[in-house]
């Protein structure tokens, strides 16, 4: 393991049976409130970003928006927030989805993502791999090209790898930590 990646590993929070029996929460607010580590992981993400030739990163509410906006504004890239149903504004598409803990429904905004976008996904944990598919069925059917998604953690045991295969279409799959 890398020093940035057991300083990473160090400042995440494991919480039993939360938000219900049974998961075990991984709680990243101790490595937001770390300024080392914090921009350890926006300078890593921002590089796979360039490395990826992306023009967005699509973060994914609302860990998604904390660690994609950063990473956006040191990539010099493009922000933009896939939300949950019901918090956008203007016209949307739609994608529904289900997740360790209960289904859920994801938007974004049409006109903020255009065929000559490359698009690198930011999300702190693949778990199921449910929201990370739902939101590259979203950037494809915006017209958008797909450069990557790139998560703090990978919950191997959940399987969200192998699910996110055939929507990643190619594209890397980058986790900087496997638990
Ligand atoms: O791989 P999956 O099984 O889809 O789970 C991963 C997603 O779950 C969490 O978000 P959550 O929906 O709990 O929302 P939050 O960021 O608002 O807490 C996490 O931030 C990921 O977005
Ligand atoms: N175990 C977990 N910890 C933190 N975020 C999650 N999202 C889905 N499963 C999670």
């Amino acid at each position: 393991m890398t020093d940035i990646q057991e300083l990473l590993l160090s400042r995440i929070r494991d919480v039993p049976d939360y938000p219900e029996p049974g998961v075990m929460f991984k709680d990243i607010t101790p490595l937001l409130a770390d300024p080392e580590a914090f921009n350890a992981l926006t300078d890593t993400l921002a590089e796979l970003t360039v490395r990826a030739g992306a023009t967005k990163i699509v973060g994914l509410e609302a860990r998604g928006f904390i660690l994609g906006a950063p990473v956006a504004v040191c990539a010099g890239v493009g922000f933009v927030p896939v939300r949950k149903a019901g918090k956008l504004p203007g016209a949307t598409l739609s994608q529904a989805y289900d997740l360790e803990y209960g289904s859920a429904e994801i938007e974004v905004h049409a006109e903020d993502l255009t065929a000559d976008d490359r698009v690198m996904v930011v999300d702190d944990v693949l778990a199921t791999g449910g929201t990370a598919e739902a939101s590259l069925q979203l950037i494809r059917r915006a017209g958008a090209e797909v450069a990557g998604v790139s998560v703090l953690m990978e919950l191997g045991f959940l399987g969200g790898r192998a699910r996110l295969e055939p929507a990643l279409g190619g594209a890397p799959l980058e986790s900087l930590l496997q638990v």
